[in-house]
């Protein structure tokens, strides 16, 4: 039998996405062991009941002899758990992290990180709506991106290690400069979800009765949006305060092309409208090729 890709690997924040790793690594046979730390208790009883490995009461029990280290909280917790974390990290281990947002991680967590350690942050383009340690799934990796942004100075082997874990997990691996990572989410990820969030909640706050109707009517376009809309309030409230520039930059291009559509509906500019959607069908379908190919 080959050895596992890591000893030990510690988990911090066991939900969607720290338990679907738990997952993961336990399929693929990807550490000798895994130990688990959630700042709640309840998410800790859950992860202990789901088996998803060996769960502590601390962050420095869960760091004691990890080589890797992954934090899968959200990321306006880091600032606490980085201080918190490092006298526990053992000389030559990998910390990383999931987080949806990579400068200001860098920013916060980078200062702590101690000398001997391998900082390299991480991303897996992949999630749900849902939350927590019962909402994930071993396959939530397979086929999707994940991002790694090293940082100056990571060592490219703990680099090379870190993106087999993905690699094993079934991601398509990418690495990538943390800024240039920020503004792509922006566009890809953070301005979908703002968008979502607004028009579920401009709904919500019509009259009584054509809320009602709003519920009752509500086709296939709008569900979409309410499946976006559900995600974890704590989770994109961070990642709006730590992208803030990119995405108000994101936001104002935004902005000025739906007003230029909010124009060209006022005075029936019908070739405009019918430029742009067929434009973006174009857009739909090459995500669709690209996928089956
Ligand atoms: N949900 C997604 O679609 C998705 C996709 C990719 C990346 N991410 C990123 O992954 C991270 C986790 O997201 P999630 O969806 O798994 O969230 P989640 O809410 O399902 O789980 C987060 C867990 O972290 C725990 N936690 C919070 N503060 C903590 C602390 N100080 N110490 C230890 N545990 C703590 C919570 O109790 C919770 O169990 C976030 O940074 C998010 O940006 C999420
Ligand atoms: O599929 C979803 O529900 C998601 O929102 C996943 C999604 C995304 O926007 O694509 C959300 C946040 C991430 O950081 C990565 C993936």
């Amino acid at each position: 039998m080959t050895d596992p890709l890591f000893q030990r690997i510690a988990i911090i924040g066991i939900g969607l996405i720290g338990s679907s790793l738990a997952r993961a690594i336990a399929e693929q046979k990807l550490a000798g062991e895994i130990a688990i730390f959630d700042a709640s208790a309840e998410a800790r009883a859950a992860a202990h009941e789901l088996t998803l490995g060996q769960v502590v009461d601390s962050l420095a029990a869960a760091a004691k002899d990890a080589d890797l280290v992954i934090l899968a909280t959200p990321i306006g917790a880091y600032a606490d758990i980085g201080p918190a974390l490092a006298p526990h990290l053992k000389k030559g281990a990998i910390l990383t992290d999931v987080g949806s947002v990579k400068q200001a991680v860098i920013r916060d967590l980078g200062p702590h990180v101690p000398e001997g350690v391998h900082f390299i942050p991480g991303h897996p383009i992949a999630g749900t709506e849902h939350s927590g340690p019962r909402a994930g799934f071993a396959d939530l990796f397979k086929g999707r991106w994940a991002i790694v942004t090293p940082v100056p100075g990571s060592d490219p082997t703990a680099t090379a290690k870190l993106q087999a874990l993905w690699s094993a997990v079934g991601s398509m691996v990418e690495v990538m400069e943390p800024a240039h990572h920020d503004q792509v989410l922006a566009i890809t990820s953070h301005l979908p979800h703002l968008i979502a969030y607004t028009i579920v909640d401009t709904a919500t706050q019509l009259e009584t009765s054509t809320q009602s109707e709003v519920i009752k009517f509500s086709a296939s376009g709008f569900r979409d949006f309410t499946r976006i809309a559900a995600s974890d309030p704590t989770m994109w409230r961070d990642i709006f305060l730590n992208n803030r520039e990119a995405v108000l930059e994101i936001l104002g291009r935004f902005t000025e092309d739906l007003t230029a559509m909010q124009r060209a509906i006022r005075w029936g500019e019908g070739d405009k409208l019918f430029e742009t959607f067929t434009r973006t069908r174009a857009v739909r379908r090459g995500i669709i090729d690209a996928k089956q190919a």
